[in-house]
């Protein structure tokens, strides 16, 4: 990474705030289901594997440079509670540290002025309550719909969860799809799954989560995710946070690339969310990386990038104040994100 690029990361951190008018990105509409496509799928695994290995030594950025990125990973993280003990008071004090994910006094010494995070995501039930919560902000709150996490709920109560967080206010859905199409290779059913999925969201826009780490091999994460493409994502995303294993760098790498192939065959570009289990700084870092690496800085913004994390933000906003005044905070200080 040059200097110049990490300068430019930099100032467009600094600029980034994703409640204002984003560049305008074209949604995905999608097109009909090309099985070719699908079944010509291939990944080299260990290809994968040996290039994931090497990029957490290989690059890091430090100083003014890493806080710069850090700001900019604030802004395109999905700031989530998704636990069964959530409560409406968890969920607006959430919604706050959204609002103001960092200190005043840290901004300040950096030379920023306010940041948010990208989204705040939450279940059905409490969308109204960070609706409310985030009024005026222009935070969008994103809905986990369709039977989150399993997604074995009856299909049409699926279809009607998307209704109700949409009518609830959720301005992003976050589905997810059916495993079983994917392992018995039925990718008719799961394209047109997420077909119907899309038309029930409407305005909103729609992330599909593979649930990747139940899906066998990375070949079907590539398969999966060229179907959901198709048949009309606005994102592709990792995991729920609730398999055995979540987001991954060989899954990301498989994933990345299949939306720069949609890309070059489409014109459309769609976003990606890496979720689950990335709760610090450096991993945020990597990730940021392999995105400028394998997409390019179009794709480092919130309208095409996520991180679905309920504690990253916590760890990022100490790395942040150790930045600023060369102090540790212990990590309960920032307990919430
Ligand atoms: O979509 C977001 C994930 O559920 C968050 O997972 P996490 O709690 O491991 O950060």
């Amino acid at each position: 990474m040059s200097t110049t690029d990490i300068s430019a990361a930099a100032t467009d951190a600094r600029s980034t705030t994703p409640h204002l008018p984003q560049v305008h990105e074209p949604r995905n509409p999608g097109m009909a289901l090309d099985l070719d496509i699908i079944q010509g799928q291939r990944v080299n695994t260990s290809a994968v594997e040996r290039r994931c290995a090497t990029l957490p030594g290989r690059r890091s950025v430090k100083k003014d440079h890493q806080a710069a990125w850090l700001l900019k990973a604030i802004t395109m993280i999905d700031l989530t509670t998704l636990a069964g003990d959530d409560t409406a008071g968890r969920v607006r004090r959430l919604c706050a540290k959204a609002a103001h994910p960092v200190r005043a006094d840290l901004l300040e010494a950096l030379g920023m002025g306010p940041i948010t995070t990208g989204a705040v995501c939450v279940y059905h039930d409490m969308v109204e309550t960070a609706e409310e919560a985030l009024d005026g902000t222009g935070i969008p709150v994103a809905a986990v719909s369709t039977g989150f996490p399993a997604g074995l709920s009856p299909y049409h109560l699926r279809v009607k969860e998307i209704e109700e967080s949409v009518r609830a206010g959720a301005k992003e859905i976050d589905i997810v799809i059916s495993r079983r199409h994917v392992l018995t290779g039925n990718w008719q059913a799961l394209y047109d799954e997420m077909r119907e999925f899309r038309a029930t969201c409407g305005e909103a826009h729609v992330k599909a989560i593979l649930a990747t780490g139940e899906l066998g091999s990375l070949r079907n994460v590539a398969k999966a995710s060229q179907v959901c493409m198709m048949a009309g994502a606005d994102f592709i995303k990792t995991s729920t946070g609730k398999e055995s294993v979540n987001a991954t760098l060989p899954v990301s790498l498989v994933m990345i690339r299949a939306i720069r192939d949609y890309y070059a065959r489409t014109g459309y570009r769609v976003g990606y969310k890496p979720a689950g289990g990335i709760s610090k700084a450096k991993d945020a870092l990597v990730y940021l990386s392999l995105i400028k690496e394998e997409l390019g800085n179009h794709w480092l913004s919130p309208h095409l990038f996520r991180f679905g994390a309920s504690s990253l933000l916590g760890d990022i906003e100490r790395q942040l104040e150790h930045h600023v005044t060369g102090q540790y905070s212990a990590s309960w200080r920032h307990a919430i994100g």
